[in-house]
């Protein structure tokens, strides 16, 4: 883009509420060619030096003395305007500075100006004109096959010409001095996946529901461009319909984001992505090195690429040419990103599509209750598919009441039920799932005499036991010491465990079946790079009989072959104290329930619970989404919850729980003098989990049905405290515009 004017916007990265706005500044003769919309620059700021990033131009400056860039630090822009523009739409939505924003845009190999990691360069051979002509001319068997290679495989990298001909590199020499090839150095595309095959199959026809879905959405795309919600049950076949869509896509030149709750978790997507699209699709992945990351962001961002895959962060994905998002299990609470800036993936792809023309397609069996509200309301259009595959009947739901199993004298952390058919199952050669939602051995220690129980110093929450019963963790911050032989409270030798995690229920499953090969997947098992593919590909091959797990089985798996699934508790999701539990719980369950029956053999379920009468579960043991919805909608009515109002958290953090308290006390009078009587103030008060790595929480939750004018007053109060010096520094506040998680 040309320079029109010698001013521009600027902004400073310094991720600080004080600077958190656009800067003027004069671009010398001599960097006005190098000055673009997104590049980065360095620039004098207050007495020090900085840098920022260029989001426009102006011909007038609003300063009269007004500063000078002082260089370009990026060779080419960092930014595409869009995502400049995106930036600061978050900026004003989340309360976040924009720079933040921008900054967790960029790949990890790439921050701002530091630009650590460099392109991979190889030498690529080319045929010249003359080597076309070969057959007039006299060479060599050997350099003979190099050009014959090259006819084909125009342009491959050296190394990979020789090893492929079995040529020495001699012979390449000596077609290079005759100018028959010429040889480049170039940049090449590092793709992690490359070397692996995967290999799929392709389904010929679409379900009749398959089709009608891809037809609606093309219309969508053509006419409206609303948002879609493909509400489909699990097994129903929602992949192939993404996969129609971005085959559409590629088809009329346009990119598409494919976006997934974790990429770790989706092996799956991934095989299937990579072997029907190869090399048009890049997975961006936390696995990935810098030098990889920095690759496909470039040739994202040079519209080489045609599909990215990738978790929340690939919302960001530099596509010039944006056609299409599609947002993979919508549900998943891992969208929301828990620290600055903490954006919900689902609002920032919708915000982008509406800015870049392109559709953006939510998917799920289980969608939250926000979004399955606004598609009734019509302001997402609805497209549902009913039916599994080749009309599959989905898994019948044994609910098994535990507290009758303890009073027949059944103390197995298994019911009769699920025993009797593990076995059965094991018999059979067919898989089976457990699936608990909470890790360790036990869940807590606690005395019997006086009733203490265990907890983390840093972090008030009970320790979990770990490594049979030897060792007790905090999950929290990794604290970890020896099980006590005594109380520490009383002296008392009667410390007990109490509680299940998923390594007793592996424990008890090698005792049940012996023969059994079984395997764990938690974030125990699965902390080693490539372990969770190990686990997923045993499961998919058939040499894994039992897997147990957390939620991370709980998502998108399709084990054909999988026909019992065992719900060790379904209690624990549902009495946290959030108003969301009874969602989550719902979404779990019916998740969960889901991996089973998924191929020729039917499924069964066994959902063991203390509370069998809790119509959440019995809406989820019936994979009920509407009757679920109907009663969790009429809930959130009444109090004023999503969707019927939103809310902001306010958290503050600190190390004196006094000195907190008293901060928290001042500012909260300023936020409330600057908030009308439609807001609703809960608080402040301790947070659920008052204190998490020594610092002790206290939090506010503001109510509102008006986001933009409670944004604006909550500012405007935290200003005025500021000027007047609260909180004191090293207390934290930290805003959550639209909080998913509340403890
Ligand atoms: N048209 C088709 N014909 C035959 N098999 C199909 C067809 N479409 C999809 N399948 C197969 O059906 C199975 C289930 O599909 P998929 O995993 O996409 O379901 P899903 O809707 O994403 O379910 P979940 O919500 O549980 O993840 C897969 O094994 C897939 O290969
Ligand atoms: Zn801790
Ligand atoms: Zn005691």
């Amino acid at each position: 883009m040309p320079v029109r004017s010698q001013f521009v916007e600027v902004i400073v990265n310094k991720a600080v509420e004080a600077v958190d706005r656009i800067f003027h500044y004069q671009v010398p003769d001599r960097l006005k060619e190098n000055v673009k919309i997104g590049s980065v620059v360095a620039m004098p700021f207050g007495r020090e030096k900085s840098e920022g990033i260029v989001v426009g131009f102006v011909d007038e400056p609003e300063v009269k003395s007004i500063k000078e860039i002082q260089a370009v630090l990026s060779p080419a822009p960092l930014f595409h305007k869009d995502l400049i523009d995106l930036a600061c739409w978050m900026g004003d939505y989340y309360m976040c500075p924009k720079v933040s924003a921008l900054q967790c845009m960029l790949p990890a190999g790439l921050k701002m100006a530091n630009e650590k990691v460099s392109a991979k360069a190889v030498d690529c051979a080319y045929l010249c004109d003359a080597g076309s002509n070969l057959p007039l001319m006299k060479v060599g068997p050997k350099q003979k096959e190099i050009v014959n290679y090259l006819q084909v495989h125009h342009g491959s990298p050296v190394s990979q010409v020789l090893s492929e001909t079995g040529a020495p590199r001699s012979s390449l020499k000596s077609l290079l001095s005759k100018g028959l090839i010429r040889v480049s150095r170039e940049e090449i595309y590092r793709d992690p996946y490359g070397v692996k095959n995967f290999i799929t199959s392709v389904p010929e026809v679409l379900t009749k529901e398959q089709e009608a879905a891809v037809q609606a959405m093309e219309e969508e795309y053509v006419s409206g461009k609303k948002p879609v919600l493909l509400f489909g049950v699990t097994g129903s076949g929602k992949t192939e319909v993404y996969l129609r869509l971005i085959e559409k896509m590629i088809y009329l030149g346009k990119q598409s984001i494919v976006l997934v709750p974790e990429i770790a978790l989706t092996p799956q997507l991934v095989a299937v992505f990579k072997s029907r699209l190869g090399e048009k699709v890049a997975v961006l992945h936390s696995g990935l090195s810098l030098g990889e990351r920095r690759d496909a962001w470039m040739h994202i961002a040079l519209g080489q690429i045609r599909v990215v895959v990738g978790a929340r962060s690939a919302v960001f994905a530099p596509c010039p040419n944006l056609g299409l998002i599609i947002m993979d299990e919508e549900h998943e609470q891992s969208y929301k990103q828990d620290n600055i800036p903490r954006f919900h993936t689902r609002e920032v792809a919708k915000e982008r599509c509406r800015m870049q023309g392109a559709l953006f397609v939510m998917g799920s069996a289980t969608p939250s209750v926000e979004t399955y509200y606004q598609a009734v309301q019509g302001a997402y259009r609805l497209v549902t598919m009913e039916k599994r595959i080749a009309n599959r009947p989905l898994p019948f739901v044994h609910i098994v009441d535990m507290r009758q199993e303890l009073r027949q004298g059944n103390r197995s952390i298994f019911s009769r039920l699920l025993q009797d058919k593990m076995v059965q199952r094991f018999a059979r050669k067919e898989q089976i799932l457990l699936f608990l939602n909470r890790r360790g051995y036990h869940t807590f220690v606690s005395c019997r005499d006086c009733g203490f129980v265990l907890q983390c110093p840093h972090c008030n929450i009970s320790l979990t036991s770990h490594g049979g019963n030897s060792r007790l963790k905090c999950h929290y911050c990794g604290y970890s010491i020896a099980v006590p032989n005594i109380c520490p409270q009383c002296g008392s030798g009667a410390i007990r465990h109490f509680g299940t995690g998923t390594e007793r229920v592996e424990e008890e499953v090698k005792r049940l079946l012996p023969q059994a090969r079984i395997a764990r997947a938690d974030a125990d098992t699965t902390s080693r790079k490539g372990a969770y593919d190990e686990i997923y590909f045993g499961v998919k091959k058939g040499e894994i009989d039992v897997l147990v797990g957390t939620q991370m089985i709980a998502k998108g798996l399709d084990f054909p072959q999988v026909t019992l699934v065992g719900i060790i508790s379904a209690d624990l999701s549902l009495h946290l104290p959030e108003m969301r539990a009874g969602e989550r719980a719902f979404q779990l369950i019916t998740q969960v329930a889901g991996r089973a029956g998924r191929g020729e053999l039917p499924g069964e379920v066994v959902l063991q619970t203390y509370s069998p009468e809790d119509p959440t579960l019995i809406s989820a043991s019936k994979q009920d989404y509407g009757g679920y919805y109907r009663n969790e909608i009429m809930k959130r009515e009444t109090s004023g919850y999503p969707p019927f109002g939103t809310m902001i958290r306010v958290l503050f953090s600190g190390e004196g729980l006094t000195v907190l308290a008293k901060n928290v006390e001042i500012v909260a009078r300023y936020i409330g003098t600057e908030l009308t009587a439609n807001e609703e103030i809960l608080g402040p008060a301790p947070a659920p989990l008052e204190k998490i790595k020594d610092r002790y929480r206290m939090q506010m939750v503001i109510k509102t049905n008006d986001l933009a004018r409670t944004r604006s007053g909550l500012a405007r109060g935290l200003e005025q405290a500021r000027r007047d010096g609260f909180p004191h520094k090293n207390i934290l506040i930290a805003i959550d515009v639209e909080p998913l998680n509340m403890m």
